[in-house]
């Protein structure tokens, strides 16, 4: 049962997290504190627009939480680690979701025996839709790992991982939102430029992610056999499929996958 839940970092990360919590009842909203590291006007935007208590001192907030979320770049958790440490306690449970960074290296900032867990989620967090890999990291044991999956289960799917796959993951499953958004974005000029207007192609784009989605999810086909039911010999999409393959569409998905691998396993490096 969690009682107090902490967020370290403010950001689009965090505010998606609690969207979805609040959104699901998950928790109330007294029961969230937030801060960050000097946007005291971003403490008092998530302030107003969702009610939850934000504090601009780290410790006050982090104090009596039975879970800590840490949300902060890369290239800025050893200073928010490190920042919360003294008042951290082996019956918290500290779950972080940055990208790159090892469970070894968060635990080596705190400097002292405090269960960590590894979480890569996404940004569809706040409409519950997440996709999220959990890794057990230092001290934490089984319970600790039921809460988090418990955690995110409620704002989406969440997996258990080996934390050498979090790299993948990152590249796959955390980035792979906005992959999908530049297709949209894509396929948007596309079709203005094919003479719709904006809004109908919004619309219409929209809507058909949303049920090739939930094709995938229900249908029990691969997707291989769904894209089939679709072409017709001869057809549009036979015409459509051949131009992507022709401008090497697998070969720049598999380079971008790989980019933000790569990119994953710098930033953790880079500590
Ligand atoms: N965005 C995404 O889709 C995803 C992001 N992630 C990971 O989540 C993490 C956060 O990303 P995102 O939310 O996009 O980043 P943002 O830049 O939106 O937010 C970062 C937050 O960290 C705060 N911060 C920085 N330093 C400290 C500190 N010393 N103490 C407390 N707070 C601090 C910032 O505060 P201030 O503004 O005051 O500087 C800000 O609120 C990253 O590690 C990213 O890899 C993981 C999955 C998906
Ligand atoms: O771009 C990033 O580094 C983060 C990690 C996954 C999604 N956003």
């Amino acid at each position: 049962m969690i009682e107090k839940m902490a967020f370290i970092g403010a950001g689009s990360m965090a505010e998606s997290i609690l969207t979805g919590i609040l959104n699901s009842g998950f928790l109330p909203k007294e029961k969230i504190y937030i801060t960050n590291k000097s946007d005291k006007e971003r403490l008092a935007f998530l302030e107003n627009a969702y009610a939850i208590q934000n504090n601009n001192d780290k410790q006050a907030t982090v104090e009596g939480a039975d879970v800590v979320i840490v949300a902060v770049k890369p290239y800025d958790v050893e200073a928010a680690v490190s920042s919360i440490s003294d008042c951290l306690t082996p019956n918290q449970l500290l779950i972080s979701v940055v990208a790159g960074v090892s469970t070894d290296t968060i635990s080596s900032f705190i400097g002292k025996d405090i269960p960590v867990v590894r979480a890569m989620p996404n940004t569809s967090s706040a409409a519950g839709q997440s996709a999220t890999a959990v890794a057990r990291g230092p001290h934490a044991n089984e319970q600790h790992l039921e809460t988090a999956l418990a955690l995110f289960n409620t704002i989406g799917t969440a997996t258990e991982v080996s934390e050498s796959d979090m790299h993948a993951v990152t590249a796959i499953s955390g980035s792979g939102p906005a992959y999908v958004y530049y297709l949209v974005e894509a396929m948007e000029k596309a079709a203005v430029d094919a003479g719709l207007d904006q809004e109908t192609a919004q619309d219409l784009i929209t809507q058909t992610i949303v049920g090739a989605g939930e094709m995938l999810k229900t249908s029990g086909l691969e997707p291989s056999k769904l894209r089939e039911n679709i072409t017709s010999p001869g057809g549009t999409t036979q015409a459509g499929v051949e131009a992507l393959s022709k401008h090497n569409f697998q070969e720049a998905v598999e380079r971008c996958v790989e980019s933000a691998r790569n990119r994953s396993i710098e930033l953790g490096q880079k500590m």
